[in-house]
């Protein structure tokens, strides 16, 4: 359960007041989700994300969400609305935290998605960045390649959370300086379109949510990200061939990778493993021994890592 911050109910009335949406039924934690403290509401008006946010989000990042999402929807993208209270603002202060009202969307995020999933995410991926081409706010990538060194050392001992794996990061983190692209297609990209950030009902991909890492950076480095999330097993060792296949099919459908992004891809999904595995281990050793959160395990990404740097990674990304 993510919820960090407990929210006083009469705070909560005043903040539901500003708003058309009637009063207060019910406010209740809900168990996904790491970052930010997440709760479903329900007031007479209907049913609603109440979001406050911690960690890694910065207040003055809002502005920026709440516009990409309005940029999204206008395109087509399934996204949810922040909602706007009477003055119009959709930024709010509850608890001594930022915080949004965001539109309730139906749908189910997937623990085991199949190929037909996957080529839908894929589809949904490749859509979206359709849109976000033409998309003309941008936002320093806050957990981009450059930081990754910064998130290790914040960490402390890396050996403490798995050893060895001290000597591992150190070693990718020279290899990543040395050969990160520089010069590939570039726009927002939604960058944590994790199985959990997507809401499906069957094969139909009803949400895409959770945009609080969105920054400017390579479409490519986001389709790695889709790929490392939603076509391994559980224990990260294995890439599902069928999974894979269909997720670069469905993405192809929408956008053609050029032959610079194709090459990269393997030196991308590599940084994509170890930008999870450094964060999980950061959280790993320094989440707050009273919030209700269910920390995520590192060793899956290092386990996908290892898989992109085999001689052999290049043809994980091939659509058939
Ligand atoms: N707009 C939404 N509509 C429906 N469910 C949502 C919505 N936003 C979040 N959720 C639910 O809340 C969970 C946590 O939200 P998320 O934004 O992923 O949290 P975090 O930022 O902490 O990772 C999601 O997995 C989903 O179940
Ligand atoms: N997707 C990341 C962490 C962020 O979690 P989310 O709940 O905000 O998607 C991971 O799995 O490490």
């Amino acid at each position: 359960m993510a919820v960090y911050t407990h929210v006083d109910p009469d705070d909560l009335a005043a903040l539901v007041a500003r708003y058309e949406m009637g009063s207060v039924l019910s406010c209740k934690g809900i168990a996904e989700g790491v970052e930010n403290s997440n709760f479903l509401l329900e007031t007479t008006g209907g049913r609603f994300i109440l979001t406050l946010y911690e960690k890694r989000v910065r207040e003055g990042d809002l502005p920026f969400f709440v516009d990409l999402l309005d940029h999204l929807a206008a395109s087509g993208s399934p996204v949810p609305a922040m909602i706007r209270d009477r003055s119009g603002s959709a930024v709010q202060q509850i608890s001594g935290r930022a915080a949004c009202i965001i539109q309730f969307l139906p749908g189910i995020s997937l623990t085991h998605p199949t190929p037909a999933q996957c080529e839908a995410a894929g589809v949904a991926l490749g859509a979206m960045h359709r849109a976000l081409a033409g998309y003309d706010g941008a936002r320093a990538n806050s957990m981009g390649h450059r930081h990754w060194r910064e998130v290790a050392n914040a960490t402390g001992d890396l050996d403490a959370v798995r050893p060895g794996l001290q000597a591992t990061v150190d070693e990718e983190l020279g290899f990543l300086d040395a050969h990160w692209p520089t010069d590939l297609p570039a726009h927002v990209i939604h960058a944590d379109l994790f199985p959990d950030n997507v809401l499906m009902l069957g094969d139909r991909v009803t949400g895409l949510i959770d945009f609080y890492f969105a920054a400017s950076d390579f479409r490519a480095y986001d389709l790695v990200i889709t790929h490392a999330a939603w076509t391994f097993s559980a224990d990260g060792s294995t890439c599902d061939p069928a999974l894979a296949q269909a997720l670069m099919r469905g993405y192809a459908r929408e956008i053609a990778l050029t032959d610079g992004e194709i090459a990269a891809l393997p030196t991308l999904a590599r940084g994509a493993s170890l930008r999870f595995l450094l964060t999980r281990a950061h959280d790993w050793v320094h989440t707050p021994a009273d919030a209700l959160v269910t920390r995520k395990d590192p060793s899956p990404f290092l386990a996908r890592l290892l898989r992109y740097r085999a001689d052999d990674a290049a043809r994980l990304f091939s659509p058939a």
